[in-house]
Formats: structure tokens, C-alpha cells, sequence
């Protein structure tokens, strides 16, 4: 059986949080839980959301990747990659454009990009004040280059990520059940 790591990508608020979430709960697909230098926001929790971590101990980690994404420090593990591994062959990760194309160079067709967007990108502030963001983190990431980039998909991910519009959550559900299907068969 092939490995394949599901990675969700795309901007900020476009749901790749709840689509990894879901091939977790709906497929069992263990999700690799990935470091940040970012404060918790309201009700995340350390090991389960993120490993939070500050500067030094981010550094104490051997990364596949990592990126900085307005002001703060993400990346992925090869410790917590691996680990999902052992536990199943189909992974689940949640990265930002620059770490999606890493994956797609490094693992090739191992690493199932699926890259999300959204028809109004007014919709998206308006999920991310429903999550209870906080509102100069908020107004500083809409700000940073890093948003405004994964509005669009990248040209390296051009004929490899698969494109969702997540603007009705149950029709995208049925978008990654076909996807999937596809994928494991
Ligand atoms: N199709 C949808 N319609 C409306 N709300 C949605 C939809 N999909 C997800 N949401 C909600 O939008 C908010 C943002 O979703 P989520 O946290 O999954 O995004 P994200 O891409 O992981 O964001 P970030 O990169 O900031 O972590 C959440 O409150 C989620 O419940
Ligand atoms: N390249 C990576 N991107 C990551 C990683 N962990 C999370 N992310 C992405 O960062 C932004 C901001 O995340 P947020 O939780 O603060 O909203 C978002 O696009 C995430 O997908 C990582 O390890 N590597």
C-alpha cells in the first residue's frame, strides 16, 4: 500500500483546518500536529492544535520545512510526519502555499496536494471574526504578504493540487469523499 500524505492547503480561513480535520474523523487519517512560534488563540491546545513553542525550542526540532507566515514561525516535523506514518499509511497535514510545494517537490505524487479557495474572499475575515480571531493579529495577517499570496494558487501547484471552492462545506465534503475514493482505490 502506497503512502500518501493529504496535505490541505490555501489562505487563511478558506477551511483546510475542518477539511483535515474531517479525512481525520471520517477516514482516520492521523493528523500531523505541526509547531508554531504563534500564540494560542481561544480554546487551542498544545500537542493537540499545535506544538507551541517559542524560538528556542522551535529550533530544537528537525524540520521537512518550515516558514515564517505573518510575524511567527510553522513547521513540520520529520518526527511528527513519521509518527503518523506508523500509525497509517494515509496522512493528514494542514501547511501554507510555500509549504505545500515543498511537499510536492520533496515527496512527489506521495504528497495528495489539495489546495482551497473560496468564490468571495470577503467571506474569509468574515469566518475568521467568526472564530473569535483576535482583532490586531487579524488586521496584521490580512496585512502580510503571506495572505495575500495563498489567495492564489501558485503556478508550481498548477496541474498538481487538486482546487476545491469551499463555500458550501457539505458539497466540499463530498468533493474530498470522491477525492479520496479515487486516491485509495
Ligand atoms: N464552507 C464553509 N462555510 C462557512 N464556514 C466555514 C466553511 N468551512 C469552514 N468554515 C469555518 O470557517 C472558519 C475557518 O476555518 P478553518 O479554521 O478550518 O480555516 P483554516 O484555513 O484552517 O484557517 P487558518 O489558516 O487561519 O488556520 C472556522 O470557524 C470554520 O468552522
Ligand atoms: N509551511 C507550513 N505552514 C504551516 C505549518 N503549520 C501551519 N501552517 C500554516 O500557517 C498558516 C497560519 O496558520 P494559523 O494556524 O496561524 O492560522 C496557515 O496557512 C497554516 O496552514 C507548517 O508546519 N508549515
Amino acid at each position: 500500500m502506497k503512502k500518501r500524505v493529504f496535505v490541505i492547503t490555501g489562505a487563511t480561513g478558506t477551511g483546510k483546518t475542518t477539511v483535515s480535520d474531517y479525512l481525520r474523523d471520517y477516514y482516520h487519517m492521523p493528523k500531523v500536529i505541526t509547531h508554531t512560534t504563534r500564540p494560542p488563540r481561544k480554546g487551542e491546545m498544545n500537542g493537540v492544535d499545535y506544538y507551541f513553542e517559542d524560538d528556542t525550542s522551535f529550533d530544537k526540532n528537525h524540520y521537512l520545512e518550515q516558514v515564517a507566515y505573518s510575524g511567527y514561525r510553522y513547521g513540520s516535523s520529520h518526527e511528527g510526519i513519521d509518527a503518523g506514518f506508523e500509525k497509517n499509511p494515509y496522512i493528514t497535514i494542514v501547511l501554507d502555499t510555500k509549504g505545500a510545494i515543498t511537499y510536492a517537490k520533496e515527496l512527489g505524487d506521495e504528497a495528495v496536494i489539495i489546495f482551497l479557495t473560496v468564490s468571495q474572499n470577503e467571506d474569509l475575515i468574515d469566518r475568521m471574526t467568526k472564530r473569535g480571531d483576535d482583532t490586531v493579529m487579524l488586521q496584521e495577517r490580512l496585512d502580510s504578504p503571506e495572505y495575500r499570496r495563498d489567495l492564489t494558487l501558485p503556478a508550481e501547484l498548477k496541474n498538481v493540487a487538486h482546487v476545491i471552492v469551499n463555500d458550501d462545506l457539505d458539497s466540499t465534503k463530498k468533493k474530498i469523499d470522491t477525492l479520496v475514493t479515487e486516491i485509495l482505490n
